[in-house]
């Protein structure tokens, strides 16, 4: 059983705006992205003259995890993937699934930064890049660990309380969720995350024992061992979970094999594979699921962009001057009845992901349209010229 709502404290603040069904019509991004150069320089790669941002970790390759790429060619084929999916994605949220150690959290905080796709936590009023399924369990119950609340508690507590942080996750947008290791072995786990795109992370038994031989078991409850070698406790640990789980996994609509990708690199081993390497396969596949399934998504996604049920849409960019008179011709549409919305969105030129306010005229619980069109065009005027360090972004209405 699901627990009660476990009252998270979170709000999307970043809408998606990647809604054009064609290509034409999107505006990419405004995101900029630093990484290292092969000598260790750091090195600016903008799309449209944003200004620069806080590097990403980046070293050259010396085989360990800490090598987020190897190589500015890695960096911008990865800045290039997240754009053409960012398109095909329309604000869906990514929940990336996998055993214990498969990198979820290392792998999606990659893939979050690079779509820009972050969450507002209301609670600690910042804005994160990421969402860790655990960490939320934590806040939820108030327990400063994952271990902590399987000592105190039980398992079964951990489970109903990741149910219904998944749950509350799933009404959101634009995100990358790294679930828990056994968020599959759940059903309902399942309704909640194809509300968005599910991705395995299939990484082989004796890198995951390896991994977490390395940095330990003591946040991995089901793995801690009073004593034994760690990597031979944790290989038949995780052999025996991974066999109890069956195919749970494999209900992902995406499976990122490491073994696969180090066989297409040539590499004998997928130790040499950076998380990058990983987050890149990861948006392939994401792309090319959802291209096959363009169909099915047009039809009954939840989660993608809803498009406008009557009358125009529109979207304006920062290069457009003539927005708000554009309003103003559509006031009358506005009257007709029905609801519309407008939202503006601003990239924060001090962090990669944009910030977004969201005005919705005459829709339900909407008592006075007037007002609802004043608070519009307030946000038309003001944030451009209040806010020093945010460069318009991005503005739509749908009527
Ligand atoms: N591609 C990789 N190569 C080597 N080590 C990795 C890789 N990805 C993650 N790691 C390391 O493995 C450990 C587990 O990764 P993590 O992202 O926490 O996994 P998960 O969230 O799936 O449990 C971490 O110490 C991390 O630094
Ligand atoms: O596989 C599992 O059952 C678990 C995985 C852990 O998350 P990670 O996959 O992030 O380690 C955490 O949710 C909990 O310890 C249970």
């Amino acid at each position: 059983m699901e627990a009660g709502g476990v009252g998270l404290a979170l709000q999307t603040r970043a809408a998606g705006f990647g809604t054009g069904r064609r290509r034409g019509g999107l505006q990419s991004p405004i995101v900029s992205l630093r990484v290292a150069d092969p000598a260790g320089a750091a090195v600016a790669v903008r799309a449209r003259g944003s200004k620069p941002v806080a590097p990403l970790r980046a070293k050259k390759s010396s085989g360990g995890h800490e090598n987020l790429h190897n190589s500015v060619d890695e960096a911008l084929l990865l800045k290039r993937k997240s754009e053409e999916v960012l398109f095909y994605l329309n604000g869906r949220c990514i929940y990336l699934v996998g055993m214990m150690g498969s990198g979820k959290s290392t792998v999606g905080k990659i893939m979050s930064e690079v779509l820009g796709y972050s969450f507002f936590d209301r609670g600690r009023l910042t804005a994160l890049d990421y969402v860790f399924s655990d960490k939320l369990v934590e806040q939820a119950v108030g327990m400063p660990s994952v271990a902590q609340i399987f000592k105190v508690h039980s398992e079964a507590f951990f489970r109903d309380n990741e149910s219904s942080v998944l749950r509350d996750l799933s009404s959101m947008r634009r995100l990358v969720v790294a679930t828990g290791g056994g968020a599959v072995i759940r059903p309902v786990n399942w309704k909640y995350m194809k509300k968005g795109l599910s991705v395995w992370l299939d990484v082989p038994l004796d890198s995951l024992a390896r991994r977490i031989a390395k940095v330990g078991t003591a946040s991995r409850p089901l793995l801690d061992q009073p004593s034994g070698d760690p990597y031979t406790m944790a290989f038949s640990k995780l052999s025996m979970l991974a066999e109890q789980r069956g195919d749970a996994y494999a209900n992902a609509d995406v499976r990122v094999s490491l073994e696969e990708i180090a066989s297409k690199q040539g590499h004998d081993d997928v130790s040499k594979l950076t998380p990058t390497d990983i987050a890149i396969e990861s948006l392939h596949k994401i792309e090319s699921f959802v291209i096959e399934h363009a169909a099915d998504n047009v039809a009954g996604d939840s989660q993608a962009e809803s498009q406008p049920q009557f009358g125009e849409h529109q979207h304006w960019t920062s290069q457009q001057t003539s927005w708000t008179s554009s309003v103003d011709r559509r006031e009358s549409n506005l009257c007709v009845g029905g609801q519309s919305s407008f939202a503006v969105c601003y990239a924060d030129v001090s962090r990669p992901s944009q910030s977004c306010e969201e005005v919705t005229v005459g829709g339900a619980g909407s008592a006075d349209r007037r007002q609802d069109l004043d608070h519009m065009y307030g946000w038309l005027d003001g944030p451009t010229t209040a806010a020093r360090n945010m460069a318009p972004f991005y503005g739509r209405l749908i009527l």
